[in-house]
């Protein structure tokens, strides 16, 4: 009986070890494990075994192994492609923080397969955060000729009017560009550096064939699209710090670009103006810079504009910049970011032919004479320990008045202005409010060729001002035709309180009121005849003081009566009595 028992479990243990292999079948072993991954998998194959005759497992099994199947084959090639790439394709590769990624970004957006992409980025600017371009496309949008209430319109939904672009997203794009096929492909990433984290990107540009020249010729192509947009412009860069890297780290920020200036604007003594521009039309001559080189002379040339604040020293260089369609370069050595390491590095960054605008050039330890720099520094550390005793802040050694703490030294500067580094072809412009301050090391020729002295405006210059505000400008409407201007131009004028004849007495404020818009703002200049301008040019500075107020102080007033010369000449006696008062408070304040 003991032997019976013992062979029939024995039967049981078997029939169970048959159950468990037949459950860890390969078939079980793939349906186990899709159940984990998809619960009710199990459940699903009994209903379609049962009622459909279908073994799912067996299906299971065919899509694992196409998808191992595939995904080896991927890894291969892909393998295979880099490592037969270099011989089949030529590739580009773009970086975020160079300003060729905004060429082609700019170009990109122009492609027809940017706008046919159906995986695509859009946004307002195509430029990196890092080379910093500008929202300039902003002037392409403003509507000409707009009624009043458009205009109002427009101001209000400045933001919804910025041109959106498209660009391929993330990924690896196929188009075509003279006839070949190309591959753009955009990677994003992290940039680390050791203050911050931010968003990068690196475009590369493929072709099939190892010759070079097609990618290159789309990437000029792209540098000419880019700088075909300016147009005519004056293109401005300042030197500024990118995102994400140190203060003092600068580096040449294209910040905006804009109609030259011309030169008829800028109101100084005609000689001078003759002067420099004849200047520098004969410095940017081919002959002459063979000239320079036949004598073993470096090929620069530098200017110093000094005078008070608002009297168009920056003005003339903007002016001479689009004269000579030359490109502005513009650093403030009273910024606190330029010490002597990033201005030696912007002016190594140069390009061949500019105009550099070095404004403020009596900032900080410039200013201080080769002599006086050593009393200084003695008299500062005598002063700092003085305050180290009662524990205040440290004095600032760059100079009383600067808002550069660091301050540039002057053997530094002169270094950096005439060292090797500092490329030949270009132009510097100096400015300074204080010609005195500066040594005449800075001053002697081949460091300034040509000085321009700004000044008060006089009876001419303030005559010129008046004319220049009012001059009816190519495109703006010469003549009111239209009643309703006429008749709103006068509503306008009583409406703020003027009389063609006089000024009402105590109404201060009327100065500072702007006008209305007239009913028709194409209608929206005057309507005076250039020759009424010149007339009431001659009364407008008949009646302002000599060499007392600024240029820039006459324009300030008289764009607050834009379209009304005859108010302007009305209101000028009001003006220089509050500009005279506001300036006697200023200095009390001062002192
Ligand atoms: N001589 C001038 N002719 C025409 N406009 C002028 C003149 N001077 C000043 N302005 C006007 O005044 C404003 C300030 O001028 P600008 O910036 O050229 O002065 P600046 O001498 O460079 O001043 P700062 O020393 O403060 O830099 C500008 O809008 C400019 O149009």
């Amino acid at each position: 009986m003991g032997l019976m028992q013992n062979h029939s479990s024995q039967e049981e243990d078997l029939l169970a070890a048959a159950a468990m292999m037949s459950n860890h079948s390969l078939p079980a072993v793939i349906l186990n494990i899709g159940e984990t991954f998809v619960p009710g998998l199990g459940l699903a194959n009994r209903i379609a075994s049962s009622y459909f005759q279908i073994d799912l497992t067996y299906h299971i099994v065919v899509a694992f192994g196409a998808l191992a199947i595939f995904t080896g084959v991927s890894y291969v090639l892909s393998m295979a492609w880099d490592w037969l790439s270099p011989y089949i394709v030529a590739t580009a590769e773009i970086r975020y923080d160079d300003e060729i990624w905004n060429f082609v970004m700019f170009w990109i957006t122009k492609q027809k397969f940017s706008s046919k992409t159906t995986s695509f980025v859009a946004g307002v600017r195509t430029s990196s955060a890092y080379v910093w371009t500008g929202e300039d496309n902003d002037d392409n949008m403003e509507p000409e000729n707009e009624e009043p209430e458009e205009a109002e319109n427009a101001i209000k939904n400045w933001d919804k009017m910025k041109a959106i672009n498209f660009t391929p997203a993330s990924g690896r794009h196929i188009f075509w560009y003279n006839g070949r096929p190309f591959s753009l492909a955009r990677y994003r990433s992290e940039r680390q550096t050791l203050w911050s984290v931010s968003d990068s990107e690196t475009i590369y540009i493929s072709t099939l064939g190892r010759n070079t020249e097609p990618i290159k010729k789309l990437l000029h192509e792209a540098q000419m699209l880019y700088h075909e947009r300016d147009g005519g412009k004056t293109v401005i860069y300042r030197g500024g710090r990118q995102a994400g890297a140190s203060a003092e780290d600068l580096e040449w920020i294209r910040c905006l670009s804009r109609p030259p200036r011309p030169m008829s604007t800028v109101v100084l003594d005609q000689v001078q103006k003759d002067t420099i521009v004849n200047d520098m039309k004969e410095y940017l001559r081919s002959y002459t810079r063979k000239w320079y080189s036949n004598r073993g002379l470096p090929y620069r040339r530098g200017y110093l504009f000094h005078g008070p604040p608002g009297t168009g020293k920056t003005s003339l260089c903007f002016a001479l910049a689009g004269l000579l369609n030359l490109r502005i370069y513009v650093v403030s050595l009273n910024s606190k970011s330029v010490t002597e390491d990033s201005l030696a590095k912007l002016f190594s960054n140069l390009p061949w032919r500019c105009i550099i605008l070095l404004e403020d050039i009596d900032s900080a330890g410039i200013t201080a004479k080769r002599i006086e720099v050593k009393e200084e520094e003695e008299e500062s550390k005598e002063k700092t320990e003085a305050k180290e005793d009662v524990k205040a802040p440290s004095v600032d050694t760059g100079g009383a008045n600067s808002t550069n703490p660091r301050g540039i030294t002057l053997s530094a500067f002169l270094n950096i202005i005439d060292g090797v580094a500092s490329s030949e072809g270009r132009i510097l412009v100096m400015t300074t409010n204080h010609i005195e301050k500066l040594d005449p090391a800075i001053l002697r020729p081949g460091r300034v060729d040509v000085t321009i002295r700004f000044q008060f405006a006089n009876h001419e210059m303030t005559k010129g001002i008046f004319q220049a505000i009012y001059r009816n400008a190519e495109g703006e409407a010469e003549k009111v035709n239209d009643k309703d201007a006429k008749e709103n131009h006068h509503k306008n004028h009583e409406a703020n309180g003027h009389t063609h004849k006089s000024i009402s007495k105590g109404e201060k404020d009327e100065l500072f009121t702007p006008l209305l818009p007239p009913a028709r703002s194409k209608y929206r200049q005057h309507n005076k005849s250039e020759e009424e301008i010149e007339t009431l040019a001659t009364k407008f500075a008949d009646q302002m003081p000599l060499s007392e107020f600024t240029p820039a102080e006459i324009q300030g007033f008289l764009l607050r009566h834009k379209h009304d010369p005859q108010a302007a000449v009305d209101g000028v006696v009001k003006f220089v009595e509050t500009l005279r008062a506001e300036k006697e408070v200023q200095k009390k304040g001062i002192a």
